[in-house]
């Protein structure tokens, strides 16, 4: 299955729409990763805020640029106002972003994320299992982990992205980035982005980011995975272990530049 290598600079535009553009993320995200997901998204310019009850979901996704969706912890409650928060951001015409995390075996989080799948997401991201999952074949994981590549995730993205009219980032050692038609490839990163907890789930974050900028969608996506995997090979340069990587993470993340992604 054919896919593109992502041109430098498309990356380097997109990090600088995301440092000069701010957009403004209305994440609704899991309890483990708030704060790494909010330092993410900070570290790059774009400016988070978490806000999850019904009411107010519903009023903040149509004035922020983009919605984040992610079901790791999941509950009926929260399920209520992420409808509530997508039926208010497509009607403000603003972009939301789906991140099945875990979705397979679970039922209320496969259920939701089953059914806000015919509600136009811009964007999904998640794992190679989660991938598979979701687009209803056998995506094993093991909890949030894959257990599958994202290689062999590839045609249930690309099916999924057909389907549905959204951009599918499905990540591994490899990510690819497809709109069903074409499909980028982003290699790098470093096994120590998965040792530590939510580089995923901001990486979600960063897509619905990306989601919000002038351009392509298919390559500004891609230029969020090349950002994220690129900021994680200067980090585990620069530190002794997952302690250490997070905030060398962050750090990279706030340093990129010109020379550090060509
Ligand atoms: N084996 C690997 N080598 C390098 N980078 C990886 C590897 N596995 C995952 N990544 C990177 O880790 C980040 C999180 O992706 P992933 O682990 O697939 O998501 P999740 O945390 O949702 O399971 C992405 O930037 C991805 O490219
Ligand atoms: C550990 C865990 N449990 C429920 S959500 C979550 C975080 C998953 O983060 P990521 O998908 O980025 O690895
Ligand atoms: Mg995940």
């Amino acid at each position: 299955m054919q896919s593109d290598p992502l041109c430098s600079d498309a990356v380097l535009q997109t990090l600088h729409h995301l440092r000069t553009t701010s957009p403004l993320v209305h994440c609704m995200t899991n309890d483990v990763v708030q704060t790494f997901t909010a330092n993410v998204l900070l570290a790059l310019g774009a400016s988070p805020a978490m806000v999850v009850d019904e009411q107010e979901a519903a009023q903040f996704s149509a004035i922020a640029s983009a919605l984040l969706v992610n079901v790791g912890t999941l509950t009926r409650e929260r399920a209520r106002a992420m409808r509530a928060a997508i039926d208010s951001a497509r009607e403000a015409q603003r972009p939301w972003v789906l991140d099945p995390v875990a979705v397979g075996g679970l039922t209320l989080r496969s259920d939701f994320a089953r059914e806000v799948l015919a509600l136009q997401p811009a964007a999904i991201r998640g794992n190679g299992s989660e991938i598979l999952a979701l687009a209803g074949g056998q995506g094993g994981g093991r909890g949030v982990d894959s257990t599958d590549s994202a290689r062999v995730a590839l045609p249930a993205a690309r099916h999924l992205a057909r389907e549905r009219g959204a951009v599918v980032a499905v990540t591994g050692e490899i990510d690819y980035i497809t709109d069903g038609e074409r499909t980028l490839e982003v290699p790098g990163g470093d096994i120590m982005l998965t040792r530590v907890v939510g580089t995923g789930c901001a990486l979600s974050a960063v897509v619905a980011a990306c989601c919000a900028l002038p351009g392509e969608r298919l390559e500004n996506v891609a230029a969020g995975c090349r950002i994220m995997a690129r900021a994680g090979e200067m980090a585990v340069t620069r530190s002794q272990g997952p302690g250490s990587f997070v905030p060398q993470f962050l750090d990279a993340l706030w340093q990129l530049d010109a020379e550090a992604l060509v």
